[in-house]
């Protein structure tokens, strides 16, 4: 039996034991065994990112052991700044603008090179390689946007899969119980699925407009954040999508453990600091 926390919907966690926490879907949620906890949602994020457990084991991974409450916070614990990016976004080199963003405070990485003028070949692959060297000197963990082979061919920490893309329960197969599988929902439908099939995290978006990518779904806001807590589900997940440090809150505020961006920190002037006024933000929920 493990314990955790869930978002009872009114900005309060409550704590329970559980036998498996990330297959718990809308007809099984656990029973609420004790009290309220009055922890705040910027009490529960850890900004330093994460507890000290940073080291990887003896089979190269991050993470604490599968099906434990240790892995399932570990997870958490790197949600707050979540940094998707590729050379496209950038307006420096990719490498100084992930530099900059580890300096301000990200605490997980996604490499997604998508778009138009996006690398291709051995460029893509040299990038990720460079990129992948940055984030394990800093002890950031490095996920692959859709390419599966990519992520096996690096040993990358995890792979981040939307709707449309190679299937989790497939993901999760080839990568085994010893890396990071995040899934992008719309819905609750999809949330509950997606842990069903594996998933440690989930993206949900687009909370605001964004332009970083072409095929986003329609603008939800929290709407799908508040009912994944409502139901009682406590997966680690983050907001997507236009996100910046003036609207960050209420994505934090509604339910999420962080939030992801590309823009906020790609394009801005000075990534560390931009970086910094994002932490800051979800810290304080401004
Ligand atoms: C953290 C995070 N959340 C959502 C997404 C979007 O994934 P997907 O819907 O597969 O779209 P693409 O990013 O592949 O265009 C994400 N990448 N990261
Ligand atoms: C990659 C991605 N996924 C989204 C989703 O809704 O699932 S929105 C998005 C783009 C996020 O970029 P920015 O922070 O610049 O808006
Ligand atoms: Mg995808």
């Amino acid at each position: 039996m493990n314990s955790s926390l869930f978002f009872d919907g009114a900005n309060r966690y409550r704590s329970f034991t559980h036998d498996n926490e990330q297959r718990a879907t809308d007809g099984d949620r656990p029973d609420v065994q004790s009290d309220i906890q009055s922890e705040t949602q910027s009490q529960r994020i850890d900004l330093a990112g994460g507890d000290s457990t940073h080291e990887r084991n003896a089979t190269g991974s991050l993470l604490p052991a599968n099906g434990t409450a240790a892995r399932i916070d570990w997870i958490r614990s790197r949600m707050p700044l979540y940094l998707v990016m590729g050379s496209v976004n950038c307006r420096q080199a990719p490498d100084q603008v992930l530099e900059q963003a580890i300096a301000g405070g990200i605490t997980l990485f996604q490499y997604r090179e998508k778009g138009k003028q996006a690398l291709c070949g051995q460029e893509y692959v040299e990038l990720a390689r460079r990129l992948q060297d940055i984030c394990h000197k800093h002890q950031i963990p490095f996920i692959v946007n859709d390419d599966l082979e990519l992520a096996l061919e690096l040993d990358a920490d995890g792979v981040h899969v939307g709707q449309n893309d190679e299937p989790a329960e497939w993901i999760r197969q080839r990568l085994g119980p010893n890396k990071i599988v995040g899934v992008s929902a719309h819905s609750l439908k999809e949330a509950s699925r997606a842990i069903a099939a594996g998933a440690d995290y989930l993206g949900i978006g687009p909370i605001y407009p964004t332009s970083s990518k072409d095929d986003a779904e329609p603008v939800r806001g929290t709407e799908v954040i508040q009912q994944v807590r409502r139901s009682g589900l406590t997966i680690p997940l983050v907001g997507i999508g236009g996100i910046h440090e003036h609207n960050a809150a209420p994505v934090i505020h509604d339910g999420a453990d962080g939030v992801a961006v590309i823009s906020a920190i790609t394009a801005a002037a000075a990534p560390a600091e931009a970086a910094k006024h994002l932490k800051k933000a979800i810290a304080q929920r401004l």
